[in-house]
């Protein structure tokens, strides 16, 4: 199979589909990797193309970041992609923005491309038509913000009736690092995702807790789907439970 490398994108104001990461690339490469078949929605790359840092990847995935604004949807990116925390004033994200960083599962190169929304009210309608383009939906709630996490039930009715049906979900309750300012227990959230049936865990952009985890369970499950090896096994909800008792719950 042909590798690709993943092209660099800020497009907030292209189409849903601008920037697809089963969009043509730039021929550069080819070596042999794992069969990959094609999934819903999901384009098997059949050239190759370059990521913004020059890696190659094998398989390509949308993933968005939704939830109240102020939950911390940019700075967990930034945190993910550069292994920074934006300090200072809220600037709050105006309409729709994407990085790509390109993860090495099991030996497959993966490329998320991950869309960062506004979750102010007024952008929600930008926001929509992003969804049906996405494998994959992180959807977060502030830990000090009670509010945030009462608009969970709003958030998952809107992702029923835009994403896919398939779409892979997780719950995020972020901000954990603020434990004097938390009004949201972890147990109310990971009783609302056993509710809906969708993994959760607590994250912190300040501090990296589980930030690399959340990505990186959403990359094995959507690589492992895209796989044709029924012989190779993989549950999200087993492999988030066991990353997280393995890492006393506190993982960076
Ligand atoms: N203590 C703490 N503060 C955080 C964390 N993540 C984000 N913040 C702060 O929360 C505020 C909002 O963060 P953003 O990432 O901009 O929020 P957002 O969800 O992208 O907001 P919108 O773009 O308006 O949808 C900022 O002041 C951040 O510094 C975190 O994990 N811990
Ligand atoms: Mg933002």
């Amino acid at each position: 199979m042909s590798r690709k490398k993943a092209a660099k994108g800020k497009a907030p104001n292209s189409s849903p589909s601008a920037g697809s990461p089963g969009g043509k690339g730039v021929g550069k490469a080819a070596r042999s990797s794992p069969s990959i078949v094609q999934m819903n929605g999901v384009v098997h790359p059949s050239r190759p193309s370059i990521s913004s840092s020059n890696e190659f990847y094998d398989i390509a995935f949308k993933v968005m970041l939704v939830g109240d604004s102020g939950v911390g949807k940019t700075c967990l990116l930034v945190r993910f992609k550069d292994g920074a925390f934006l300090a200072g004033s809220f600037i709050s994200t105006v309409g729709i923005d994407f990085r790509n960083k390109v993860l090495t599962i099991d030996g497959v190169q993966v490329k998320l491309q991950i869309w960062d929304t506004a979750g102010q009210e007024r952008f929600r309608s930008v926001t929509h038509a992003y969804y049906r383009d996405a494998h994959a939906l992180l959807l977060l709630y502030d830990v000090t913000n009670r509010s945030s996490f009462d608009n969970i039930r709003a958030w998952l009715t809107e992702i029923h009736e835009y994403a896919q049906q398939d779409v892979v979900l997780m719950l995020l309750g972020n901000k954990a690092d603020a434990t004097h300012n938390r009004v949201v227990k972890r147990e109310d959230g990971e009783k609302l995702a056993k509710e809906f049936g969708v993994p959760f865990m607590e994250t912190s952009a300040r501090s990296g807790l589980n930030v690399e985890l959340a990505f990186t369970a959403v990359a094995k499950e959507l690589k492992h789907r895209s796989m044709k090896d029924p012989s190779e096994k993989f549950k999200l909800h087993e492999y988030v439970n066991k990353e997280m008792k393995g890492a006393g719950c506190c993982r960076t």
